[in-house]
C-alpha cells in the first residue's frame, strides 16, 4: 500500500470541503482492498450538528457504492498534531472497518501518525455486543 499516494488523495480531498463556518477543513481517502480510493471531505451546515466529517464521508460513499472491504484511511487537516478524528467517526470506523485496519493521521506539515481502528476505540461498543 502506497501511504504517501493515499495522503496525497486525502488532501486533494480537503480541497472540497465544506466549511463555511469553522472555516476548518479536512480530507479523508478510503483505500479498497481492491485498490479503489474514496476521497471525502467535511460538509457542515447552517444547523450545525448536522455536520458531516471527511472520514465519514469517504466511508458512506463507499458503503454506498457497494464496496466494504477495507484495508485504509488517510484523513488530513491543518493541524499542529496528525488530526485524530472525533468520537463519531471513531465508532463508524469500528462498525465498518477491520479492528486492524490502519489509519493514518496527518497534518500539512507532513506529521503521520499511524494507528488501528480498535487503538482508536479500545473497548468500543459494537455489533458483538448486541448477540449472545
Ligand atoms: O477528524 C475530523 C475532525 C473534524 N472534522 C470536521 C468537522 C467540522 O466540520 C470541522 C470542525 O470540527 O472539522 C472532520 O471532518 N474530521
Ligand atoms: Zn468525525
Amino acid at each position: 500500500m502506497n501511504i504517501e499516494l493515499l495522503i496525497k488523495e486525502a488532501e486533494a480531498a480537503r480541497e472540497k470541503a465544506y466549511t463555511p463556518y469553522s472555516k476548518f477543513k479536512v480530507g479523508a481517502a478510503l483505500l479498497t482492498n481492491d485498490g479503489k480510493i474514496y476521497r471525502g471531505c467535511n460538509i457542515e451546515n447552517a444547523a450545525y450538528s448536522m455536520t458531516n466529517c471527511a472520514e465519514r464521508t469517504a466511508i458512506f460513499k463507499a458503503i454506498s457504492e457497494g464496496d466494504k472491504e477495507f484495508a485504509a484511511i488517510a484523513v488530513v487537516a491543518d493541524t499542529k498534531r496528525p488530526v485524530p478524528p472525533c468520537g463519531a467517526c471513531r465508532q463508524v470506523l469500528l462498525e465498518l472497518c477491520p479492528k486492524d485496519m490502519k489509519v493514518i493521521l496527518t497534518n500539512l506539515n507532513g506529521d503521520i501518525e499511524q494507528l488501528t481502528v480498535h487503538e482508536l476505540l479500545p473497548g468500543g461498543f459494537s455489533a458483538e455486543d448486541l448477540h449472545e
